[in-house]
């Protein structure tokens, strides 16, 4: 036994799970987004630990509460990327004591309710009616740094895809791999293949300019004020960190990744789930330049083609060009992962 009574090493702490709906009423065209938020944040607060003492604590309840307020004040509510920005940085301008934030948005979909439109067969989007299009979630994880004081923060940004559930039924293979006593797959020229994508991109770190001015850090009227009226994007970041592909752009490049990784996989003629997420990400890396890392978690959710031979039915032909019923396996599945870096 040691007598070493140990020593904290590290120390975060914040609200988790906070759930907003935030409608932007334009007259009657209304923008919404739904998210479910994470803030927490570091610091001198190691004392609420070792030594009881609560006046370093700003309160879970009060990080809830700020969150709400810039849902409601906050210009950037409608972009995940730009709104964990305003969180973090806000967090750190408003308490000295606090030297990082870690921010996560995860958006839920909500896609406009098609109704018909004046001609006879056209269709329109409606102004305040929206329907759950996917159970994919957009994700983005914002850490701000303001450890080199609030003149000088620095960002890191990741955003990416989770539960994106896709299925191709033809077009995947899987044959070549290593076969010895253990071995009891059967190689597949044809097969189904299928996977909940999770994906992340990371951008390059970002200073973040101009935090809130002096004389409004502690005033809390003052700073709601300025919040609300005078907040610009360049309050956050430096014009050349505000441009297209940046995480001030993340609405954006979620779009193009989404549309990428979807594209990859339909049309990829898959030698292996390894083989096609590897060029999911080349491909994400070679349209978002700002991108500087992109990660994928593709479970392998198998589908085993049902043995009718019982019934004298072929079910399976020649690797699997034949199968038609399936078994779909909720359990196990095989987890393939990977992350692609530029040199
Ligand atoms: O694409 C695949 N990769 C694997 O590593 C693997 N292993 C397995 O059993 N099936 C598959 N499929």
């Amino acid at each position: 036994m040691s007598n070493d009574p140990g020593f904290l090493e590290r120390a975060r702490y914040g609200k988790d799970k906070v759930r907003v709906l935030r409608v932007v009423r334009e007259g009657a065209w209304h923008q919404i987004v739904e998210y479910n938020v994470c803030a927490l944040v570091e610091g001198e607060i190691d004392v609420s630990y070792t030594e009881a003492d609560n006046s370093v604590v700003v309160a879970t309840d009060s990080i809830k509460n700020i969150t709400y307020f810039l849902a409601k004040t906050s210009p950037h509510i409608l972009h995940p990327e730009r709104f964990a920005l305003h969180l973090g940085t806000f967090l750190l301008a408003r308490y000295a004591h606090l030297r990082k934030a870690f921010i996560t948005v995860e958006q839920l979909r909500w896609a406009r309710v098609a109704v018909p439109g004046s001609g006879a067969t056209e269709t329109t989007e409606h102004p305040h009616s929206f329907w759950r299009d996917g159970d994919d979630k957009r994700i983005t994880n914002v850490e701000v740094d303001a450890t080199k004081g609030l003149g000088n923060i620095v960002a890191k940004v990741t955003s990416g895809i989770s539960d994106l559930l896709v299925l191709k039924s033809t077009g995947s293979a899987f044959h070549g791999f290593v076969t010895d006593e253990y071995t009891t797959l059967v190689p597949a020229t044809d097969r189904v293949f299928s996977t909940a994508v999770d994906a992340r991109w990371e951008f390059s770190p970002i200073p973040v300019l101009n935090p809130l001015p002096a004389s409004v850090v502690g005033d809390k009227q003052a700073l709601a004020t300025f919040v609300k009226e005078t907040l610009s994007r360049e309050f956050v970041l430096g014009a050349q960190e505000s441009g297209a592909g940046t995480p001030w752009d993340g609405v954006n490049i979620a779009a193009l990744a989404r549309k990428a990784t979807l594209e990859v996989f339909a049309t990829d003629d898959s030698a292996s789930v390894q083989a096609t997420l590897y060029k999911m990400g080349q491909r994400v890396l070679a349209e978002a330049p700002h991108v500087q890392r992109v990660s994928y978690g593709l479970p392998n959710k198998h589908y085993v083609p049902v043995d009718l031979r019982w019934a004298g039915l072929d079910n399976v032909g020649d690797g699997g060009a034949g199968a038609e019923v399936f078994m779909p396996l909720a359990a196990p599945s095989g987890l393939i992962s990977a992350t692609i870096a530029r040199r």
